[in-house]
């Protein structure tokens, strides 16, 4: 199928850079995603939203590596990645954040993002040891890669603070910057608004805008309907582990099924409605 990318360049896509095809996860008896079928396609930022339990982190696991399903098949650019360690799903160029911030304790915001890019280094254990020419090389590099990353999102003041000191809006951003050293085409984020007050949120949503502008593809979680209403091109809906709806946000916050899925919910998230 082509398609006009989603990305504002008019170009023409030949086929989607994640494809989620008919994919089911079973824990015991609870299927926690039954015959999901989705794609992303190159530049586009693409919502996962759904009440609590639906599946969406389920999802995630599945992409990244550290689950695999049951039953269906996952491809990244055409490829199969099911059975694939995380590491190597990581070095293919998808990289992910966390629901619950996931920082290392005594590391500053610099480190995080060093470590995000470690798998960019060549050096090996030997070369390690001896610290060789060619390993400090890298490591200047590195450190370079790493700086230019907190320029991106804008965290250089902070590079030498422990990251956990950091306010969660910023930690948020963090980990974000962390995903970025891995220079990845597709990046899932993992409801990065949760627990940010409206300024924070603001600041995460222009971040979101940027990276899609720089060309990377967003594959997006999150429970604020105006943050990911107002971002995502395309939104697909998971409830009881079951792909309910699929579309633009127009029409997804005026689908009846989506309505009904979040009335369950303790609180309705902004869908507008009308
Ligand atoms: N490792 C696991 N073992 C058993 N059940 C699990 C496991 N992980 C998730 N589940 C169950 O699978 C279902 C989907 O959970 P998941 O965390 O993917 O939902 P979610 O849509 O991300 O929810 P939330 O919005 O609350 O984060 C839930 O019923 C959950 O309890």
């Amino acid at each position: 199928m082509v398609r006009v990318s989603s990305n504002g360049t008019g170009e023409r896509e030949a086929r989607p850079l994640l494809e989620v095809i008919r994919v089911s996860k079973a824990f015991g008896g609870l299927m926690a995603l039954m015959e999901v079928s989705l794609r992303v396609w190159p530049g586009q930022i693409k919502g996962l939203i759904g009440p609590n339990g639906a599946g969406k982190t389920t999802l995630f696991n599945l992409i990244t590596g550290t689950l695999r399903p049951t039953s269906g098949d996952i491809r990244f650019q055409g490829r199969s990645i099911v059975g694939l360690p995380p590491y190597r799903i990581a070095a293919l160029g998808i990289a992910r954040t966390f629901q619950n911030v996931q920082l290392f304790p005594g590391m500053t915001v610099l480190e995080h993002v060093l470590v995000g890019g470690h798998r960019h280094g060549h050096s090996g254990m030997l070369e390690a040891i001896l610290r060789a020419p060619r390993m400090r090389r890298e490591e200047e590099a590195a450190r370079a890669r790493a700086w230019e990353i907190l320029e991106r999102v804008g965290l250089t003041e902070w590079a030498d603070h422990p990251a956990e000191g950091l306010p969660l809006g910023l930690q948020r951003i963090l980990e974000i910057a962390r995903a970025l050293a891995a220079t990845p085409q597709l990046l899932l984020l993992d409801e990065p608004g949760a627990g940010l007050n409206p300024s924070e949120k603001a600041r995460l949503a222009e971040l979101i805008r940027q990276l899609h502008q720089e060309g990377i593809t967003i594959l997006l979680v999150e429970h604020d309907m105006s943050l990911v209403m107002g971002l995502a091109e395309e939104i697909a809906v998971l409830d009881y582990g079951r792909l309910i709806a699929e579309g633009p946000p127009e029409v997804i916050q005026r689908d009846p099924r989506v309505i009904a899925a979040y009335l369950g919910e303790e609180e309705l998230p902004h869908v507008a409605r009308g």
